[in-house]
């Protein structure tokens, strides 16, 4: 309940469950506790996939995160690992559910096939200083900076609503958040189609070689207060709530002007090692301090039109459902 000159405020997240078309990456990030050796995993068939799906339908899960590793742009497998992906999309929407697909750098061609099967899409900027390519990037190529920030460029194009953020603590400085927060404001000035900035702290996880201590949590509402001067008001900050282990901490990044958990489901599959708090425990943290946890859909209503009309279809019958 709310009473006049205390308005109720509200934190949301995202009720989601993953699907991983595949671990191989031909990428090594050095932090990554996620990926394997190009060809060493299978690929998630899109009767595996079913069978996870079926069992879903029955649970409070709305989003479906489809998160892969990645094939070589050059690769001859490129084309079958990306036919996976659209195929596994088609499936979860035939379910239900909604996708959000973040499968790394995508052509403009595969980028603007996945926007017909998917309510939104992601990518990372991790951090645009060219310095990490000597570094944490030495061996990713598909973390160049201006690819990836053509990749924001051609979803601004292609009007897909964007998920997008910064990984924090990989050996980038202060300057370095405000340029890639700054860059991030200018391409939403341009196409208006990024809803929410992750702030995600790097974590350390068993199968990582990045020798670095985890971001210290009591620098985050620092990072969210510039994020929050940098970014445009109506980009939502996004802190994932197992990264920030203290309670006090995670309030006050919410304090300091983060309004969203992410998707919360069984698994983290990016930081395993951190598994997420349940609805009903992050519930217990922000209540008594005034917050309220509210779920909501993987696309934000102000972006409802950009889809198509079978999309939107799917998505009015969430939006009727419980959901804001
Ligand atoms: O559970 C996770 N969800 C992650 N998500 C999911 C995200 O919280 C939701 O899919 C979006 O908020 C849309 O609802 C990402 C989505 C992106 O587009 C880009 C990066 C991430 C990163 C993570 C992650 O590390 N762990
Ligand atoms: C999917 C996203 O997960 C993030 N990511 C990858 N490895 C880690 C880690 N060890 N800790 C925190 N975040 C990580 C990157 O930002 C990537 O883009
Ligand atoms: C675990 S990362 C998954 C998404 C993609 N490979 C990226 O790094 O952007
Ligand atoms: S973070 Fe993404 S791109 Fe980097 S190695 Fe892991 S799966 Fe590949």
């Amino acid at each position: 309940m709310s009473v006049a000159n205390t308005p109720c405020a509200i934190a949301t997240y995202s009720p989601a469950y993953t699907i991983v078309p595949t671990y191989e990456c031909f990428n090594r990030c050095t932090y990554c506790n996620f990926r394997t050796d190009p060809g060493k995993s299978p690929w998630m068939t899109l009767s595996a996939a079913e069978n996870i799906l079926k069992r879903l339908q029955k649970e409070k899960v709305c989003e479906i995160l489809i998160l892969s590793g990645e094939v070589h742009p050059h690769s001859s497998r490129r084309q079958a690992w990306f036919q996976r992906i659209y195929d596994l999309c088609k499936l979860v929407l035939a379910l239900g559910f909604l996708p959000h697909t973040n499968a790394g750098p995508l052509s403009f061609a595969e980028m603007q096939q996945l926007k017909s099967v998917n309510v939104s899409m992601g990518l990372m900027l991790e951090q645009l200083t060219p310095k990490l390519l000597e570094t944490v990037h030495r061996h990713a190529p598909s973390k160049l900076p201006e690819l990836r920030l053509q990749q924001l460029e051609w979803a601004g194009e292609l009007q897909i609503p964007f998920t997008t953020g910064l990984l924090l603590g990989i050996g980038e400085s202060a300057n370095d958040w405000r340029e890639t927060l700054q860059a991030i404001s200018n391409l939403h000035q341009r196409y208006h189609h990024i809803q929410e900035v992750i702030l995600q702290p790097h974590s350390p996880g068993n199968q990582q070689t990045f020798d670095a201590l985890a971001f210290d949590p009591h620098k985050l509402p620092e990072v969210i207060a510039k994020a929050r001067q940098i970014l445009p008001p109506d980009i939502t900050i996004q802190i994932p709530p197992n990264l920030v282990k203290d309670e006090r901490w995670l309030l006050s990044c919410i304090e300091t002007g983060a309004r969203d958990l992410g998707g919360i489901g069984p698994k983290d599959e990016v930081n395993p090692d951190y598994p997420h708090l349940q609805e009903q425990e992050l519930r217990e943290i922000l209540q008594p301090a005034g917050w309220q946890l509210v779920p909501r859909l993987p696309v934000y209503p102000q972006f409802d039109s950009w889809l198509s009309e079978e999309l939107q279809t799917v998505v009015r019958r969430w939006r009727n459902f419980v959901f804001a």
